[in-house]
């Protein structure tokens, strides 16, 4: 069972030593932020909260070598393996790579500028990372709400939460592919998104021209992007969300008082976000003495 202060006596200072981890790190790079985030989520939805991202395999056959995992930046990796690293020091073998990543995912929100909160904490590191098992569980950047819904409940995550959590796409950046669909071969009638505000759609034409490198991402908030704030659903409903994941969430109109709601009050965003965040870090969860306790993030104990 999952307990805010599950670490008091076993390893008091896990959450300090965690966040100067992340905090140095961060200095090295924004890029741990958004990074770090996102690796939360994509660890969560995949056989849970239990670092299974994180495992890495010779063989290329691991979780993190999905292709839905590909574009993870390896900041996020890196900030838990540091972490860990830090955290053994004071408590060998005591904290799961799988709290660490719950703590530096709450730590890189608040360091970003968005609110700060406690987590949950107890989690045991799996013993399962397979690239085969990932198709399916993570949305895709052209769901509309129904698909969106319906993964994330199997989650135990409803519409509500699942809003609340696409704000962090409110950080971070993302690839011309994910989107180029909706600036160039939209449909036979309209090559450009109709629901993607005409200005910005420009704007991502110039930073995205057709077949541009792979490589190139842009922000995925143009506003802005390094902080964590409401500015996501703001851009929701002035039609300048980049994904058809991120705009139907206000086009469709069994979310939209919700988006405006969080564009209104950022306060209720807060509220919201904190909120499905706990949630989301209760999916799938080992405790007790299921899984393990990893000595490395990056492999299971031998
Ligand atoms: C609602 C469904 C979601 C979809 C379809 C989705 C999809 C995506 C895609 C396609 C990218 C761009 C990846 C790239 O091109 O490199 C991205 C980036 C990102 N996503 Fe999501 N996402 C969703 C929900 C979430 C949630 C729930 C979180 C965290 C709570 C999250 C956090 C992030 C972050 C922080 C980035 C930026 C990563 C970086 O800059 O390295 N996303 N997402
Ligand atoms: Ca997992
Ligand atoms: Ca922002």
């Amino acid at each position: 069972q999952l307990s805010e202060t599950f670490y008091s006596t076993s390893c008091p200072k896990v959450e300090s030593i965690v966040r100067q981890v992340v905090a140095q790190k961060i200095a090295q790079t924004f890029v741990t932020i958004p990074a770090t985030l996102r690796l939360f989520f994509h660890d969560c939805f995949v056989e849970g909260c239990d670092a299974s991202v994180i495992i890495a395999s010779p063989n290329g056959n691991a979780e993190k070598d999905a292709p839905d995992n590909l574009s993870l930046a390896g900041d996020g990796f890196d900030t838990v393996i540091k972490a860990k690293a830090a955290v053994e020091q004071s408590c060998p073998r005591v904290v799961s790579c799988a709290d660490i990543l719950t703590i530096a995912a709450r730590d890189v929100v608040a360091l970003a500028g968005g609110p700060s909160f406690k987590v949950e904490l107890g989690r045991r590191d799996g013993l399962i990372s397979m690239a085969s098992r990932v198709a399916g569980n993570l949305p895709e950047p052209n769901f509309n709400l129904a698909q969106l819904n319906a993964i994330f409940a199997k989650n135990n995550l409803n519409q509500t939460d699942m809003i609340a959590l696409s704000g962090a796409h409110t950080l971070g950046f993302a690839h011309c592919t994910r989107f180029a669909n909706r600036l160039y071969s939209f449909s036979a009638s309209s090559p450009v998104d109709p629901n993607l505000n005409s200005t910005y759609a420009q704007q991502l034409m110039q930073a995205c021209p057709q077949n541009v490198d792979p490589q190139i991402a842009i922000n995925m908030d143009p506003v802005t992007p390094r902080t964590f704030d409401n500015s996501y659903f703001k851009n929701l409903v002035n039609k300048m969300g980049l994904f058809t994941s991120d705009e139907v969430l206000f086009t469709d109109k069994a979310s939209q008082a919700t988006v405006v709601d969080f564009a209104n009050n950022p306060g209720n965003f807060n509220g919201a976000f904190i909120a499905a965040m706990r949630k989301l870090g209760r999916v799938g969860v080992k405790t007790g003495t299921a899984g393990e306790i990893r000595v490395d993030c990056t492999a299971f104990n031998s």
